[in-house]
């Protein structure tokens, strides 16, 4: 019997991680008889009188937010990463190491309103977050050497606040993700000369098997060695390391972009999709001044959601403590989003 990647159990490799995930597509026809989760209820007011992320309220420290018409940045009241603090000892023990872990954390408001989604906003309103998101990254870039923009949708994933906003952790020293990829594009670009994202690139919009969605500047796919059910990586068709290297055209396309991205999320099964998305590129700080030429920026959403709006996937168990594993392939997955409309739900006509 020939080998059908559609049917028989295969494992794949991730060349930005340098790890390997088992995809099993003969298990998509299990029964299912485990957890089903009651799909959250979406009806968030304009505005909160309560909520510290709404324009006029005051926050724990005291402040209070500002009548913001667009986005607003603040300091965490609450913040994992603080600055000026001392700092551990050094230690010549090769199993007990410690060291300083100094940054800034904030949070980013994407809009005065509480009510609405990126697919709902205006796209002027998108661009303006993410010229937001590139401001922050230059300005926490030039002294931290990296700056992790997040964002967690949902309580499902963990967020505490309905209001559409992220989070900024800047730190002083790379965490593990970045240095994995940093490393990974390094030895690539090492071996053939070229850099491994823009290849991969140029060779999914040949093939077209896990393409999402595109336009003139970008490109939405299920990466081959998706993880996540439903996990998407956003991708520039014109080389650039860092957010802040986006010319006018990137940001405009990219805007429309994550409109599509989200409204085919939420589509999907018509709830508010959750997920943690962030952007990745080059390191900063130090980094600035050295060569990067390995990296090119991308986008990654990582959502949970399996098979409907309450059911969603356990990294647990085998996952943990052997490898990741998925039964629905990419290719499936990418045709699911790739079939939902561009335009929200909720704004299509009763
Ligand atoms: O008054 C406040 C409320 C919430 N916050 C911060 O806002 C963040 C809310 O975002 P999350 O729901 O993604 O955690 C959270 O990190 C919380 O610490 C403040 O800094 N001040």
């Amino acid at each position: 019997m020939a080998f059908n990647p559609n049917e028989h159990q295969h494992v794949r490799y991730n060349p930005l991680r340098n790890e390997w995930i088992l995809v099993s597509p003969h298990r998509t026809l299990r029964p299912w008889s485990g957890q089903v989760e009651t799909a959250p209820l979406e009806n968030i007011p304009a505005y909160d009188p309560s909520n510290p992320l709404c324009p006029g309220v005051k926050r724990a420290s005291g402040l209070v937010t500002p009548i913001y018409e667009s986005t607003y940045v603040f300091t965490n009241d609450f913040p994992a990463l603080l600055e000026n603090v001392p700092e551990p000892p050094s230690s010549d023990d090769p199993l007990f190491q410690a060291a300083p872990a100094g940054g800034t954390c904030r949070v980013m408001c994407f809009h005065p309103k509480s009510n609405v989604y990126l697919p709902t906003m205006k796209s002027e309103e998108v661009e303006a977050i993410i010229e937001e998101w590139i401001n922050q990254m230059k300005d926490l870039g030039r002294k931290y050497q990296w700056v992790q923009i997040f964002e967690n949708r949902g309580s499902m994933m963990g967020c505490s606040n309905p209001h559409p906003h992220c989070q900024i952790w800047a730190s002083s020293f790379l965490p593990n993700e970045p240095k994995i990829k940093d490393e990974n594009q390094r030895n690539y670009f090492k071996k053939y000369g070229r850099r491994m994202l823009e290849d991969y690139t140029k060779k999914e919009l040949a093939k077209r098997e896990r393409i999402v969605w595109e336009n003139n500047e970008w490109v939405v796919v299920v990466p081959y060695w998706a993880v996540w059910p439903f996990e998407t990586m956003v991708l520039p068709k014109r080389q650039i390391q860092r957010f802040a290297d986006c010319d006018q055209s990137q940001k405009k396309e990219l805007a429309l972009t994550l409109q599509a991205l989200v409204a085919k999320y939420d589509n999907l099964f018509k709830c508010s999709f959750p997920y943690s998305m962030g952007w990745h590129g080059a390191p900063t700080g130090d980094g600035l001044n050295e060569d990067q030429c390995h990296w090119t920026f991308h986008g990654i959403y990582y959502p949970p959601l399996l098979r409907s709006a309450t059911v969603k996937k356990f990294m647990v168990g085998y996952e943990m403590l052997a490898q990741s594993q998925r039964d629905l392939t990419a290719e499936k997955a990418a045709a699911m989003l790739r079939e939902q409309p561009e335009q929200h739900y909720s704004l299509s006509k009763p």
